[in-house]
């Protein structure tokens, strides 16, 4: 999956990830009416409006991005409904031919982190059958447990040419609370990412390896060290937009090649036409407004890497 990754960026020219978290606040009020009107204002007709949501900045999005990252605290807390919203979103945006990063943080003890890989990058076998339960293309693991509770993920990886990105400096401000403490006189994110770089030795893909790594937007010096302590790992990089990261901040999160970091944004793109920069759009473009957004960040990640 990582060279299918990379072949959508060769093919896009755009290292980025399209965010789908959508929070009902987010959605403006023609979809909300017309999904309550068929199914009342219950789950299910959030679930719907979300959905029909996704599919609009899909549709006006795809042929420029390479990927999406939907986020599955956003569609859990509508419950059931919600879930299979999120389901059906992985589907279409796969349909589209898009990569597909569920940002799931999963990680336990190591049966459960097994359960947790099967359904969402493995197969799960029921008597006779076989299913693929949400099927998206990388998921994103917190390695907070250990080895053991990164491992099956691994397995999984390996077996189904899927791939991972794991927590190692997230772009929240208190993310230092521990992950900044020294060991040994080292921080533990810098260790956590030599763990990376040697898990990952372990299952490469053509150029880069099925195991990545999530560094925030919002610490640009952290990410210059951790490029070079694990060379060979994708970098997702969320942070961009909303939580403040720009394109200039980002340069040194690529390899020379111009590969090897993939910057997300979500607030930013799916309520673009929120934004006074996007306002003229109006909320029934909402669309458009996104499109104009990822047009923009594409702009300016690619002009700042061609002037570093
Ligand atoms: O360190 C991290 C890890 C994950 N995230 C997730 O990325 C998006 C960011 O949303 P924005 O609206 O672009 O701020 C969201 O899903 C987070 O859960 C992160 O922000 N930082």
């Amino acid at each position: 999956m990582i060279n299918q990754l990379v072949s959508n960026i060769k093919k896009t020219g755009a290292p980025i990830v399209v965010g789908l978290d959508p929070m009902l606040s987010y959605i403006p009020e023609q979809v909300q009416k017309k999904a309550f009107a068929e199914f009342g204002e219950t789950l299910e007709g959030a679930a719907e409006a979300i959905w029909q949501f996704n599919k609009e900045i899909v549709d006006k999005t795809y042929d420029l991005i390479p990927a999406v990252k939907p986020q599955i605290a956003m569609y859990e807390q509508f419950g059931i409904p919600g879930l299979t919203a999120f389901k059906k979103t992985v589907d279409y945006c796969k349909e589209k031919g898009l990569v597909v990063i569920g940002d799931i943080k999963r990680g336990d003890i190591g049966s459960t982190s097994a359960a947790y890989a099967t359904g969402h990058i493995g197969k799960v076998q029921v008597g006779g059958n076989t299913f693929a339960p949400f099927d998206e293309d990388f998921v994103t693991v917190n390695p907070y447990l250990g080895s053991d509770g990164v491992k099956p993920f691994i397995d999984v990886c390996k077996k189904e040419q899927k791939g991972l990105f794991i927590l190692v400096k997230t772009s929240n401000p208190s993310s230092g609370e521990f992950q900044d403490q020294l060991i040994d006189g080292r921080p533990l994110y810098e260790l956590v990412g030599e763990k990376v770089n040697e898990w990952g030795q372990e299952c490469m893909g053509c150029s880069y390896s099925y195991v990545g790594a999530v560094v925030g937007a919002t610490y640009p010096e952290m990410g210059k060290v951790l490029r070079k302590i694990m060379p060979k790992a994708y970098i997702l990089v969320p942070g961009y937009g909303a939580q403040g990261g720009q394109g200039k901040d980002l340069v040194h999160f690529f390899n020379e090649d111009g590969l090897g970091a993939i910057v997300n944004s979500s607030r930013g793109i799916i309520a673009a036409y929120k934004q006074e920069k996007y306002a003229s759009f109006g909320a029934e473009a909402f669309g458009d407004a996104s499109r104009a957004a990822v047009e923009d960040m594409i702009a300016d990640i690619r002009g700042a890497l061609e002037n570093r």
